[in-house]
């Protein structure tokens, strides 16, 4: 199978998604307080309605799991309001795409049940599609980071994965910084989505609407001299060990301060050679990874020349339900210096 229309849709379906969430950031930008959370319960709803509405036009029989469900919006009224009408607002400027999409959906009903067609439990058979309407969800908030990320597996394994990131710079080779990472911006020159399938490579494309078609190859870059390597972790100390990571950075040898950005914008950073690795070492022992959160990146780096793990070396496995239960941490590096970062988060972990 070459999955061309699979990941055809499914760049489309996550580009209009954005078309949402950035109305959403922008439509909220200074009328909301700090810690207020409503764009982004917003932002999550309307993408993943629009997505699977797209997902289902397309490939009806196939399954999703998706991060979110609507039983508590079913019980506000205006906010499902809210929500439809931007859901009916958000089409793409190309006509011909718009139709391969579904078009609009019809009613709010109908887009409640699309938000919980997401309620597949996962597995190891069959096609099923991982679902992350907003990754990245602080980042989302402070203009920074995130992503909407969408990827498909197959009895187990990721064959397509997408991810648009509105505030990543759309040039490959722009180097990244606490500045692209932390603050980001969507101005000019940003909006990128990435996209691979399994064994015939990763991409990138402007995310603007001008450009519907025009990807280029992306590769990790080589790392001929690991102490100049650049890393990316979390921003989020609860979601990754920041005192593991640096121990095992400084292990390596390297001296550059880490890069730390919200959500899989972190893979597509590395997979276009704009870093180097990406660490994520578990803060608790109970927490299981979604398998939302790393599919579509997971795929996505290795197509690039990486190789990812978690931290025991194991390979990330999305057939077991909704999350990674059989993974701890995640280890993303070009695939000749893998083992040796590999050795030093052992040594690291083991030492403690
Ligand atoms: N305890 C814990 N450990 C690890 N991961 C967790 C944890 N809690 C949440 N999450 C998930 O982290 C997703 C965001 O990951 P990021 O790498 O972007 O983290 S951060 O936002 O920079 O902190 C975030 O995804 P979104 O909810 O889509 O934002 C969560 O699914
Ligand atoms: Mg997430
Ligand atoms: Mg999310
Ligand atoms: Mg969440």
């Amino acid at each position: 199978m070459s999955y061309q229309k699979e990941v055809h849709i499914a760049q489309l379906a996550v580009q209009r998604a954005t078309i949402l969430t950035q109305r959403v950031f922008h439509g909220t930008k200074g009328t909301e307080s700090k810690d207020d959370r409503s764009p982004v319960t917003v932002g999550d709803y309307g993408a993943q309605a629009l997505i699977i509405h797209a997902i289902q036009h397309n490939f009806p029989n196939d399954e999703i799991v998706g991060e979110e469900e609507a039983s508590t919006l079913r019980q506000n009224p205006n906010l499902t309001t809210q929500i439809w009408d931007l859901v009916k607002a958000a089409q793409l400027d190309d006509t011909a795409a718009e139709q391969e999409l579904g078009g609009p959906l019809e009613s709010p009903e109908q887009m409640l049940q699309a938000i919980d067609a997401g309620r597949s439990a996962g597995g190891l058979r069959g096609r099923i599609w991982a679902l992350d309407p907003i990754d990245g969800t602080k980042g989302f908030l402070r203009g920074g980071q995130y992503a909407v990320c969408l990827a498909l597996i197959e009895d187990g394994d990721v064959k397509v994965g997408v991810l648009a990131c509105p505030n990543l710079p759309v040039d490959d080779s722009a180097p990244l910084s606490a500045d692209v990472g932390e603050k980001g911006s969507d101005g000019e020159g940003r909006g990128v989505l990435f996209a691979a399938v399994f064994r015939t490579g990763a991409t990138s494309r402007p995310l603007g609407q001008g450009a519907l078609r025009t990807s280029r190859p992306i590769r990790m870059q080589d790392v001929p001299d690991i102490t100049q390597a650049t890393f990316c972790e979390s921003v989020e100390a609860g979601h990754s060990s920041h005192g593991d990571q640096a121990a095992i950075a400084k292990k390596l040898g390297i001296t550059k301060e880490s890069v730390r950005m919200d959500s899989q914008a972190k893979y597509g950073s590395i997979a276009r050679g704009a870093g180097d690795l990406y660490l994520r070492l578990p803060v608790r022992a109970d927490y299981e990874e979604k398998i939302w959160d790393h599919a579509a990146g997971d795929l996505i780096v290795r197509e690039a020349g990486g190789k990812v793990t978690d931290a025991e070396g194991k390979p990330l496995d999305f057939g077991r339900g909704r999350t990674l239960k059989d993974n701890k941490g995640v280890v993303a590096a070009p695939k000749t210096v893998h083992q040796q970062v590999l050795d030093a988060v052992k040594s690291v972990l083991s030492s403690k």
